[in-house]
């Protein structure tokens, strides 16, 4: 609770935005199972101003960095993702659960806070050296994002950042990544080495 508070002070000091972003996530005790703190973001987007703000937040960043492509992770990668691709001029990759892409794809499994699970890409979405922004709404073991950027790098991409939402305080740097408001290139980093990658 006090490292929540604390971020949400250094948020708040970043950008007047973020406050508002912060208050809009609602935090859901014991799902999907007990002793999951769930961070519920729906109820940022019936608020189309908050929701706007994060998004612009991410558009703000990005938008002149030669991002190629946006790689966003099902499902709540979804959200974020397509409206910040198209914002900066990127083209939109899905990285789907198993089973749910037509084509030739390949694969990356990773561990959950609540089970395990598998991301796919189709064969030929990106193109090697094109730089890569991963887009999820929140990072939690790092495991998610970690897959992601595996699967970007086994087909040669240049993943130049993962923007999150939100950053769990268990996720021992979010502290300070907070200030960023959930973008950071210190997270790919971190990410990898919390994995082992
Ligand atoms: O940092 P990690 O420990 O890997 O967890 C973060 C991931 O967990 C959530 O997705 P989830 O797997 O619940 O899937 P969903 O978006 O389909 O609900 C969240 O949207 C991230 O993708
Ligand atoms: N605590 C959490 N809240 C929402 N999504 C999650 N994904 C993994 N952990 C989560």
């Amino acid at each position: 609770m006090g490292e929540e508070a604390n971020c949400n002070v250094a948020v708040a000091v970043v950008d007047p935005r973020l406050q508002g972003i912060s208050d809009a996530i609602r935090v859901v005790p014991h799902f999907p199972k007990q002793g999951i703190m769930f961070n519920d973001i729906t109820p940022l987007l019936l608020r189309p101003g908050v929701f706007k703000d994060a998004v612009d937040i991410f558009v703000e960043r990005y938008r002149g960095m030669g991002i190629d492509a946006v790689a966003g992770i099902e499902a709540r990668g979804f959200i974020f993702g397509p409206a910040i691709a198209l914002a900066i001029g990127a083209k939109f990759i899905p990285l789907r659960k198993p089973k749910k892409l037509p084509g030739e794809v390949i694969s990356e499994t990773y561990v959950l806070e609540y089970g395990t699970d598998c991301l796919q890409m189709h064969v030929g979405a990106i193109e090697a050296g094109e730089r890569v922004l991963i887009v999820d709404d929140l990072v939690a073991t790092g495991g998610t994002l970690s897959a992601a950027i595996r699967l970007l790098e086994r087909a040669g991409a240049d993943v130049v950042e993962c923007a999150c939402l939100i950053g769990l305080p268990k996720f021992k740097e979010c502290a300070c990544l907070h200030s960023l408001l959930f973008a950071s290139e210190r997270w790919k980093d971190i990410d990898k080495s919390a994995v082992h990658y």
